[in-house]
């Protein structure tokens, strides 16, 4: 499905964005797919698409959402994205696993793009200043990049009964966010490379996917505001966040 297609004006996009909103939100537990759970009157998703529309690029932007939300995203689309905008919007329907729902995303994007990030509706208030740090180092150094954060809590080995076993050493360990970024080509051949591994065991992020085909991952630093919404714990963060304005959107908080 089509919001804004292509416009002569507009030079061709080479960066591509897929946001991916297509999860139930089974942990949330909010009755309604995650992406559409809405905070202070806006979808999660709309945060999403409204920051990757303000970036300074000209690009395509693939929102993959589940069939039944299509009709309410292209309205979205509408109200949100103006119609002479550098961004290219198409929504696309999703998978039962994220990494399909990645690849659905992945397959509506127009052969100019070589650089192509992928995001998590569940992350509304990721900054435009994380989007190009990670553009600039996947330009920079031609590999997969991803936000990172430090472990602040030490960390345990349990058993299956909550016994503790060893203390892990969290050093060499980070905590990874989206948006995560790609080469096009390496990460649409990623993607299709193990089918029956990533049938049985679903990589959770696509930093996974390239490293299961063999692909080198960098990390920048990442940042709180960028923080998932999993269960209704993380509900005040966010709701912190949208207090702050992180967003610099005009939203009643
Ligand atoms: N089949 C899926 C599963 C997940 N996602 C998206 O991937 C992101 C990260 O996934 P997660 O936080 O695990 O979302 P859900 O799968 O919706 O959550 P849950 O596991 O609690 O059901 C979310 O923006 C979610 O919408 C998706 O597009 N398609
Ligand atoms: C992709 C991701 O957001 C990176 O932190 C995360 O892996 C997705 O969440 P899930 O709960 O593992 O599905």
């Amino acid at each position: 499905m089509s919001a804004h297609s292509s416009d002569p004006r507009h030079s061709l996009p080479t960066l591509g964005v897929v946001l991916v909103g297509a999860g139930s939100g089974t942990r949330l537990g909010a009755g309604v797919p995650k992406a559409f759970v809405e905070l202070h009157g806006r979808t999660l998703i709309e945060f999403g698409i409204s920051v990757v529309t303000s970036l300074p690029h000209s690009g395509h932007l693939a929102i993959v959402v589940p069939d039944a939300r299509a009709a309410q995203t292209l309205a979205l689309i509408d109200a949100i994205v103006p119609s002479d905008s550098a961004w290219d919007v198409s929504v696309v329907g999703g998978g039962r696993e994220r990494h399909e729902s990645v690849r659905f995303g992945l397959e509506a994007l127009p052969d100019t793009v070589d650089t192509v990030l992928v995001h998590d509706a569940a992350r509304p208030f990721a900054s435009a200043a994380l989007f190009e740090r990670v553009i600039m180092e996947v330009r920079r150094t031609g590999d997969s990049v991803v936000p990172a954060l430090p472990v602040a809590d030490t960390l345990k080995r349990v058993d299956e009964a909550g016994v503790i076993h060893e203390t892990v050493d969290r050093a060499p360990l980070v905590a990874v966010q989206t948006p995560q970024g790609f080469p096009r080509e390496l990460l649409a051949t990623a993607h299709g490379a193990r089918p029956d591994e990533h049938a049985t065991h679903p990589p959770t992020d696509d930093a996974e996917v390239v490293q299961r085909a063999g692909g080198q991952v960098r990390t920048v630093p990442g940042e709180l505001r960028a923080h998932k919404l999993t269960t209704p714990e993380d509900l005040p963060l966010l709701e912190y966040f949208l207090a702050a304005n992180v967003a610099g959107l005009d939203v009643e908080a």
